[in-house]
């Protein structure tokens, strides 16, 4: 039987100081060791921002406003599809404790392709770059 699993995913370009926040994902996640915005699957009956305000209390012991939407993207891996549902961020409160991810890094909006990334992330980068890295610089 071809079960095919497409995930809504939300997640957080989290911006603070002309820097953007990147999170590795755990050795025990899947896509081991890739480099994402913080988020996660979107629960039925929740709206994307509730979804990742949720997902960033539970990640990362912090409290996110949540601005303005850039494009979903869709990304099939040989597995399961993924669409990404992006938001810029900003930290209202709390520091940040990770619960689940390996490591996180803080970038220059020019320097977020030198890490390893998740690929269905490729193209938001992309996007935001485009749209919103002038402002960070
Ligand atoms: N949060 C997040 N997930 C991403 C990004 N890019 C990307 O391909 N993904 C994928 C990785 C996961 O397969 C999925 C998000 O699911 P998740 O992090 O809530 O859950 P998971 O699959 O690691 O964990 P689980 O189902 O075993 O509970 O979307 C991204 O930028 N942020």
């Amino acid at each position: 039987m071809n079960v095919r699993k497409h995930l809504h995913v939300t997640c957080a370009i989290i911006e603070h100081d002309g820097h953007v926040l990147a999170a590795q994902r755990s050795a025990e996640m899947s896509l081991p060791l890739k480099w994402e915005f913080p988020g996660g699957k979107i629960d039925p009956g929740e709206s994307p921002e509730e979804c990742l305000r949720r997902e960033l209390m539970e990640e990362m012991a912090i409290a996110v406003n949540v601005g303005k939407k850039l494009p979903a993207s869709t990304h099939q891996y040989p597995k399961f599809a993924v669409t990404l549902h992006p938001f810029l961020c900003s930290i209202e409160s709390g520091e940040i404790v990770l619960h689940e991810h390996a490591a996180i890094t803080w970038l220059p909006p020019e320097e977020l392709h030198t890490l390893d990334w998740a690929e269905a992330d490729l193209p938001i980068i992309e996007a935001y770059l485009e749209a919103y890295g002038a402002i960070a610089r």
